[in-house]
């Protein structure tokens, strides 16, 4: 369960009051959608913790997840995939990348193991050696995905993650994201919304800065994709 209780938040300075209210499903993708400006990244900047809000609570499986104090291993079981993806690159090789989330948790010959399995999965190896700043904007886009899904977090937020992404790279997440939605619990804010149509579960609208009721109707949903 993922569930916003009468949450509420404001910029300094700004007069508009973003109010959430909504419980999403505990595993499968929930689509974020709206139009620019709407309020989509100050969610899912809540969703992870990376803003507290003024008012309200915000659950994960139970957790309270905007208390003060949390369990320090918390934030470990949520796992955020940026729209730029140089904000979250920044060791020397892919290879140590991928190793960083790993090997705060695990010893050297499984971290190796995790990185190569992963490598295989993202189709990264011939990269493994670069410097991130070698990469492509869609290469990097891929490795930010994989840097995040090597820890398979709980709760998967991705923020346009098919941007700057090739049609071949773009299934290749599709694929992926489509066995990780058994057992974990994603979130996509994205604008092409038929693109995900067929991977997606639930779909959260947010207009001027609140949200509309989860819609998880297959019908509902597929109504949807001819008004985005
Ligand atoms: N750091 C900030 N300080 C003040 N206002 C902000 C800040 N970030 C966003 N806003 C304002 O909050 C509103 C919602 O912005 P937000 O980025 O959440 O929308 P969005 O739905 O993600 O838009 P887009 O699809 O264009 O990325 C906008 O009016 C924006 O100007």
């Amino acid at each position: 369960m993922f569930k916003f209780e009468a949450v509420q938040y404001q910029y300094p300075n700004q007069s508009t009051t973003f109010k959430f209210d909504f419980t999403l499903t505990n595993t499968g993708i929930t689509a974020i959608l709206g139009a620019n400006g709407a309020g989509k990244s100050t969610l899912i900047r809540l969703m992870a913790g990376l803003t507290s809000p003024a008012k309200g609570s915000i659950y994960f499986q139970q957790q309270l997840i905007n208390a003060r104090e949390l369990p320090c291993d918390f934030y470990q079981n949520i796992g955020i995939v940026l729209q730029n993806p140089e904000t979250m690159l920044f060791n020397s090789t892919v290879f140590d990348e991928l190793a960083y989330g790993p090997s705060q948790n695990f010893p050297a010959t499984k971290v190796q193991s995790m990185v190569q399995k992963t490598a295989q999965t993202f189709a990264l190896e011939p990269l493994l050696n670069l410097s991130p700043t070698q990469l492509s904007g869609g290469q990097k886009k891929l490795v930010s995905i994989a840097c995040i899904l090597i820890n398979q977090p709980q709760l998967l937020i991705l923020d346009e993650p098919f941007g700057g992404l090739s049609l071949e790279n773009s299934n290749l997440i599709l694929k992926v994201l489509q066995e990780y939605k058994q057992t974990h619990k994603i979130i996509i804010a994205h604008h092409d919304f038929q693109s995900i149509i067929n991977l997606i579960d639930e779909v959260l609208i947010v207009e001027n800065g609140q949200n509309n009721v989860p819609i998880k109707d297959i019908t509902d949903i597929i109504q949807l994709a001819n008004t985005y």
